[in-house]
């Protein structure tokens, strides 16, 4: 092992782990792209809490949402790397494992959305809440019923 490589084994203080962290975050900004894109939009829909009236409550759910997107693309990027490194070659598992940590990205989204449509949807075109509720309505009802659109695909075709 590289003398650099040993150094880089571990934390020996605060410190160190401080810049691990940082340094594990910035990796992911300059390798994933969508990681990218959340930070920018996550940004834009800060910024526009300061431009809009929105209540100290809201400010907090947006914020909730921003951050939580970005955690969900953080551990989606942990589990992209570990099967990668598992191994490069198709297999059915990485094939599931990757799909489902993609889709934890999708619903922190959906939630995001939801949270977006309820703030500044009320504030920009005065929608009501019930627009944010059927919004999470739809998003909560359709997965299950792909599912069962799927399961009934599967026994067809047996
Ligand atoms: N080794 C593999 N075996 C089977 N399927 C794989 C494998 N690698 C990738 N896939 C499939 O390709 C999809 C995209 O995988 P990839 O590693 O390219 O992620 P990505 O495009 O970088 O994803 P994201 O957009 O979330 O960053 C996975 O969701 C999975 O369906």
């Amino acid at each position: 092992m590289k003398e650099k490589e040993k150094e880089q084994l571990g934390s020996n203080n605060l410190k160190e782990s401080f810049e691990h962290a940082i340094e594990g975050i910035v990796e992911s900004i300059i390798s994933e792209r969508n990681l990218r894109i959340h930070f920018a939009i996550g940004l834009l829909v800060i910024a526009a809490t300061f431009f809009l009236p929105v209540k100290r409550e809201d400010t907090l759910w947006i914020i909730f949402a921003v951050f939580f997107v970005i955690w969900s693309e953080l551990v989606n990027t942990i589990i992209e790397h570990l099967m990668n490194l598992y191994s490069k070659e198709y297999h059915p598992v990485i094939k599931i494992v990757k799909d489902v940590s993609a889709g934890v990205v999708l619903w922190a989204t959906l939630f995001s959305v939801t949270v977006g449509i309820m703030v500044f949807g009320g504030i920009l075109f005065d929608w009501s809440l019930e627009i944010a509720k059927i919004f999470a309505i739809i998003s909560t009802v359709t997965f299950p019923l792909l599912s069962i659109k799927v399961v009934r695909s599967w026994k067809k075709k047996k």
